[in-house]
């Protein structure tokens, strides 16, 4: 046993001759959240279906849970939980008979509690007793993801969950996943969306080519491309002017009044700027240091930017 929840190592699968997946690695630590970010057809299903025992992969060791995926498939399937694309909500039962459905099949023991206990959790007391169809997509997301719940397992797969969700759901399945890790829960998310990455993700690895391009916590990403700047805003053009010219390299917005300073943004170096306008008299109104974003990220690393790729 290693204290890796995912070990993944030299994964490789291929359609035809078009390889998806060329030889990737990567481990998920228990009790953290791992986001996979990539382009539209990267491969981040074709991934999360190898994990969860859905698909073979055609080389590569992969160990969940402990549990070495090509010969304990039954003992891997009983530590998981997926939720994403292929939901498994039947739109005929209602809410509580979809979590009592899911109970039974699991053998969970007072199945009777722990559906009660999930329908409170997720809000969902008031419509429990109303045909699944009659849900919002936000409901359904939330009954979908109880559903995996059900019986407690250590590693719950989320493939894309908040895709379409309106802000207030988003952040009520966040504050959910975050309750999970809390908990122990190990979590494994795919997502089009780079804050949700940013705000969940204890790491995050981006695919694009068939590999792996880059792994790390989100401000290690955000560390690998240049563009930490300071900005400076002034209250009058001369200040402006005078600023502009003392700064080497300085970019100027004369509408905002604002001076971008490219910078390591380092305190020696802050130090160093703050004292170079205060000898020259020049007072800035604001001073912010500002770091790339995940999506300045995901641009440098798959050369689209994050709407680019989900547009396809
Ligand atoms: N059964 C299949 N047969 C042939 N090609 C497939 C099959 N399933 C997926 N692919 C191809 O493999 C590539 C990866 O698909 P996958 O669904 O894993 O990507 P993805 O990163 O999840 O994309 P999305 O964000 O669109 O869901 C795509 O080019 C897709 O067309």
């Amino acid at each position: 046993m290693t204290s890796s929840a995912i070990a993944v190592s030299g994964l490789r699968k291929a359609y035809g001759d078009k390889a998806v997946l060329d030889g990737i690695d990567f481990e998920v630590a228990a009790g953290s959240v791992f986001s996979l970010l990539g382009p539209n057809g990267a491969g981040k299903t074709t991934t999360v279906n190898i994990l969860t025992t859905l698909l073979t992969a055609d080389a590569g060791t992969v160990r969940v849970a402990g549990h070495d995926l090509a010969t304990a498939t039954k003992q891997v399937r009983a530590a998981i939980g997926v939720t994403g694309q292929f939901a498994a909500v039947d739109d005929l039962l209602s809410g509580r008979e979809n979590l009592q459905l899911m109970a039974d099949l699991k053998r969970v023991r007072s199945g009777g509690q722990v559906v009660g206990g999930l329908l409170e959790r997720f809000d969902l007391v008031e419509s429990a007793d109303k045909l699944a169809s009659t849900y919002s997509g936000g409901m359904r997301r939330k009954l979908d993801l109880a559903m995996t719940l059900v019986g407690s397992p250590q590693i719950i797969f989320l493939d894309e969950p908040t895709t379409g969700l309106d802000p207030r759901s988003r952040r009520t399945m966040w504050s959910i996943v975050r309750e999970l890790v809390a908990e122990g829960t190990t979590i494994f998310l795919t997502t089009q969306y780079l804050e949700e990455a940013d705000q969940l993700a204890d790491r995050i690895a981006v695919l694009d080519g068939g590999r792996l391009v880059a792994q790390g916590t989100s401000d290690e990403l955000k560390r690998q491309i240049p563009g930490t700047h300071v900005r400076l805003r002034f209250t009058d053009a001369g200040e402006l002017d005078a600023a502009t010219r003392l700064l080497d390299g300085a970019l100027r917005d004369d509408e905002e009044l604002t001076l971008r300073v490219p910078s390591d943004g380092e305190s020696k170096s802050l130090r160093a700027l703050l004292d170079r306008l205060d000898e020259h008299t020049i007072n800035a109104q604001e001073f912010s240091v500002h770091t790339p974003d995940l999506d300045d990220v995901f641009l440098a690393l798959t050369g689209r930017t994050s709407e680019e790729a989900i547009a396809k």
